[in-house]
């Protein structure tokens, strides 16, 4: 692929080039996806590959490090009566809270992810987006989970937003040259356009993204199954093109078992099993795991659990 990055204009053109998203076809193969009956021993794999894809997620401006630190153990322990459910994929968490977790998860093969660049507003001058990476990467972070500049997207300065995201990647860098994981984060209940949606997908990947994340938790509209499939086609159609593959985490709102096989069925006709694993997807999620747990006690002993059987968030 020609590099459609050199100038503001070449980017505007690729991205502005992209195939337009047929909305209600977009809806409706979503839907049609989303009806899928999965039962039994198909749902039971489900429900666990779906525990070990989640972020376990608590960004509040209330967290404390003991908070914290019962999330960690509740990630790496899910269930302290059935010692079979799999650990999460990772714990995410505001810079601040990078030592703690990391701490709390030694010995686990649980990632650390922090918030990073002004999260959730984007709002803040490059260099202190970058000072906010570097922290959190030095504090210990594995994966780095940045937002865009929705201002700049949408006011079509799409170079900076790629440069933006092409800096923090280098920030995810560290002293041994080893690097943290970044996802993007679009924001995509701000972005107003399913082509919008797209455009921040390619123009993330091209950057450098090694995730491309729907949402911050913290808008009203947050992941939903069109906006994913519109990131699910295109980590597919950016593999086509370039041969790097890149993962996908819808984020915010996904809160039942039913919600979480609906996104499985999604990657799994528009990706495949490649991407059916926690190093290629990932819920954001903060109380997901609970119903998860709820219905894998369901179907193995047929009822439902008292009310303290998960712990409330
Ligand atoms: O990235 C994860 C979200 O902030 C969590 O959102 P949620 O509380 O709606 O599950």
């Amino acid at each position: 692929m020609a590099d459609v990055t050199a100038t503001d204009s070449a980017l505007r053109r690729f991205l502005h080039g992209l195939p337009g998203v047929d909305a209600v076809g977009l809806q409706a193969r979503a839907a049609t996806l989303g009806t899928r009956s999965i039962k039994t021993t198909a749902k039971a794999y489900a429900i666990d590959l779906a525990i070990s894809m989640i972020d376990l997620t608590t960004l509040e401006g209330a967290d404390t490090p003991g908070k914290v630190r019962a999330l960690c153990a509740k990630g790496i322990n899910p269930d302290p009566t059935d010692r079979t459910v799999p650990e999460v994929a990772a714990i995410c968490v505001y810079g601040d809270m990078v030592a703690t977790a990391k701490e709390a998860l030694r010995g686990s093969g649980i990632q650390v992810a922090a918030v990073a660049t002004a999260f959730p507003s984007g709002r803040a001058a490059l260099p202190v987006k970058l000072a906010d990476t570097r922290d959190a990467v030095a504090a210990g972070a594995d994966e780095i989970d940045m937002v865009i500049d929705r201002g700049a997207f949408l006011s079509g300065r799409y170079l900076e937003v790629f440069e933006e995201i092409r800096q923090v990647k280098e920030a995810c860098v560290r002293q041994d040259g080893s690097a943290a994981h970044l996802k993007v984060i679009f924001e995509t209940g701000e972005l107003q356009t399913y082509d919008n949606v797209r455009r921040a997908s390619w123009l993330a990947m091209l950057a450098g993204a090694d995730f491309i994340k729907t949402s911050t938790g913290k808008v009203s509209v947050n992941a939903t199954p069109p906006v994913t499939l519109v990131l699910l086609e295109a980590v597919r159609d950016f593999r086509a093109a370039t041969g790097v593959q890149v993962g996908v985490k819808p984020a915010g709102g996904i809160r039942t078992s039913k919600d979480a096989i609906k996104y499985l069925v999604m990657v799994n006709e528009t990706l495949g099993e490649e991407w059916l694993t926690a190093d290629w997807f990932r819920f954001g999620a903060s109380s997901l795991l609970n119903d998860l747990l709820m219905q894998r006690q369901k179907l193995s002993t047929g009822r439902y659990s008292g009310p303290d059987y998960v712990t409330v968030d």
